[in-house]
């Protein structure tokens, strides 16, 4: 035994043994997922660390002192940190896989890297969108594992009702908290099954269920703004978020956040927009997410969790009198709530409101900036119900004017503007014209930029709601409003602001109706322009990408029609 020691030690000592040791250890990381494993690799290397230390100690009792056998392997860990972190960026920048593929070289070496492009202004998709001119390439590598692609043709392969992609580590980072939302689960299976829940609650006949909550809390945003009105500047991009966490406190859960009512924002409601503000940097690390969640770091979104826990643990005490989401997905036989519900009730939260009020703001903003346009929008929507004092939804539901204006609200400014990750399957994938990307790479297809290619859609920044009219809707539209003769045209199989495939927006024809309503009667009973000190500049530079869209203040003044 004592033999067996003095040898260890002696290769513990040696520069070949770390060294050798670095590399295996790259081997073994190369090949698995260790993004959200980062306290089993910590309480790895600590162990490992007092072993060599012991070992050394315990080989030379009296030559040597324990503060010698740490500094021993200190110097051990030094060598082997410098052999793998060697390895992996020599690897990284000029053996991968995706060497091929051109972009930034700081990024091939690491996500980290990623980060000097957020942090000047954190609107990620512009930065990519940027880096795909540069280097003149529908796909660029953004990561050591990562590409970015904005091919038409790649969509169905990478996102459709086939693909063999699954969700990527992206989606993981939390569940050692509350375990999968319906939207972070990576089980197909899981999904699939649970989805079926969802679709319940989000079908033709739970959506007439809340019809009447979208028109009470239009109508009660209409009239608040009616009560302001007189006040040079209104902050509509407030206004619109205050209605659309009511509106999904009240469908989610049979309760108001109050927020219309009182004119300001919730407590809890600040602290999603905060935690949501440092997912613009934890969405490109996602173990710094799950490492700082296990050290208890992370409080903002700690208590964030807490409280949409807290918000389900509420519900599920009452017996609401109307339909609810969560009366689709609570078991009532359940005693306790199911982890993974947690995990829902976030999921309800953030994607139910902060996106639906984004929209709105960028929807306001392009009215602002095109009074002629506005102009047109209120003739046509006074022409729908005309004697009635208030639109309701089923009024506004088929007007195709509003229904284009709604549709380039989502295809200029979409909420999810970098897209959502994927990752290709073992073999890899062959896109159409022949490229190969290898297997379990991770990808990401950014709404914004393929929104505004004019490959999909002519002269693609200018907000034209005929683009999504047929031939019949334009000839009758023309008739009563001149369109401006340009044929802006569309390519719909580029246009995915809900995503597309088995994972799309579940809420799509909910968050349309929203809006519908709320920019119908809107336009119906106010003008609107930029207030004084507005230029809409504020929206275009403040805006955060932190997944969904966090977005930029927009002040207008109103003024009441009638
Ligand atoms: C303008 C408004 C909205 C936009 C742009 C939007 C966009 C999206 C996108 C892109 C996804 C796919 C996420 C992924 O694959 O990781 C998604 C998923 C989802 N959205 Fe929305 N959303 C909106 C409104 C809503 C609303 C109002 C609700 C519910 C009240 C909602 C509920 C959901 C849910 C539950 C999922 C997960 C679906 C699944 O994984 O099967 N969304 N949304």
């Amino acid at each position: 035994m004592a033999e067996i020691l003095r040898s260890v030690a002696q290769l513990i000592h040696t520069t070949y043994a770390p060294v050798a040791l670095g590399l295996l250890s790259h081997l073994v990381l190369n090949n698995g997922e260790w993004d959200h494993k980062s306290h089993i690799l910590s309480s790895a290397w600590a162990t490992a660390f007092a072993v060599v230390a012991t070992i050394d100690y315990l080989a030379n009792p009296l030559g040597q002192s324990i503060s010698g056998a740490v500094a021993v392997a200190g110097h051990f860990f030094a060598v082997y940190f410098a052999s793998l972190v060697s390895s992996i960026l020599i690897y990284r920048a000029f053996f991968h896989r995706l060497r091929k593929f051109p972009g930034p070289f700081s990024l091939r070496l690491s996500k980290w890297f990623s980060l000097t492009y957020v942090i000047p202004d954190r609107q990620y998709y512009k930065v990519t969108e940027g880096l795909h001119k540069k280097y003149a390439s529908d796909i660029i590598r953004t990561g050591p594992r990562e590409l970015n692609i904005i091919r038409t043709d790649a969509i169905p392969l990478i996102h459709g009702p086939t693909s063999k992609c699954t969700k990527g580590q992206w989606y993981a980072g939390s569940y050692h908290i509350e375990g999968a939302s319906l939207q972070t689960t990576r089980s197909k299976q899981d999904h699939k099954e649970r989805r079926k829940v969802w679709e319940r609650a989000f079908n033709a006949r739970s959506l007439r269920d809340y019809e009447p909550r979208v028109n009470r809390h239009t109508h009660l945003l209409i009239s608040k703004l009616l009560e302001h009105a007189h006040e040079p500047s209104i902050r509509i991009s407030n206004w619109v978020n205050f209605f659309s966490f009511d509106l999904m406190g009240d469908i989610g859960y049979s309760r108001s956040f109050h927020m219309l009512e009182k004119g300001e924002e919730d407590k809890w409601i600040t602290l999603v927009h905060k935690s949501m503000g440092a997912m613009t940097f934890l969405n490109h690390l996602p173990y710094v997410m799950s490492t700082a969640t296990r050290l208890g770091a992370a409080k903002d979104i700690l208590d964030f969790m807490a409280f949409t826990s807290e918000t389900l643990r509420e519900r599920k005490k009452r017996t609401p009198k109307e339909n609810d989401v969560f009366g689709w997905l609570l078991n009532p036989a359940d005693e306790d709530i199911p982890l993974q519900l947690n995990a829902d009730s976030r999921l309800m939260i953030v994607a139910g409101s902060d996106t639906t009020s984004a929209t709105l703001t960028w929807i306001f903003y392009e009215l602002c900036m095109d009074q002629t346009l506005q102009a047109k929008l209120r003739s046509i929507v006074d022409t729908l119900a005309p004697g009635k004092p208030f639109l309701d939804a089923e009024d506004v539901a088929n007007c195709p004017y509003l229904e284009g204006v709604v549709l380039e609200g989502l295809r200029l400014h979409p909420a999810v503007p970098s897209g959502v990750q994927r990752e290709t399957p073992p073999e890899g994938l062959n896109l159409p014209d022949g490229t190969y990307i290898p297997g379990n790479v991770l990808i990401w297809m950014p709404m914004h930029t393929i929104h505004r290619d004019p490959r999909n859609f002519s002269s693609p920044l200018t907000f034209a709601p005929e683009r999504w009219m047929d031939d019949a809707e334009k000839e009758n539209f023309d008739k009563k409003s001149p369109s401006s003769g340009q044929p802006y045209t569309a390519d719909k199989r580029a246009f995915m602001p809900f995503g597309t495939g088995p994972y799309n927006c579940v809420g799509q024809k909910l968050a349309t109706m929203e809006m519908r309503t709320v920019i119908a009667n809107l336009v119906r009973t106010f003008e609107m322009r930029f207030a004084d000190e507005e230029d809409g500049s504020s929206v275009l530079k403040d805006t955060v990408d932190c997944f969904t869209l966090n977005v930029g203040k927009l002040d207008v003044k109103l003024t009441p029609r009638r």
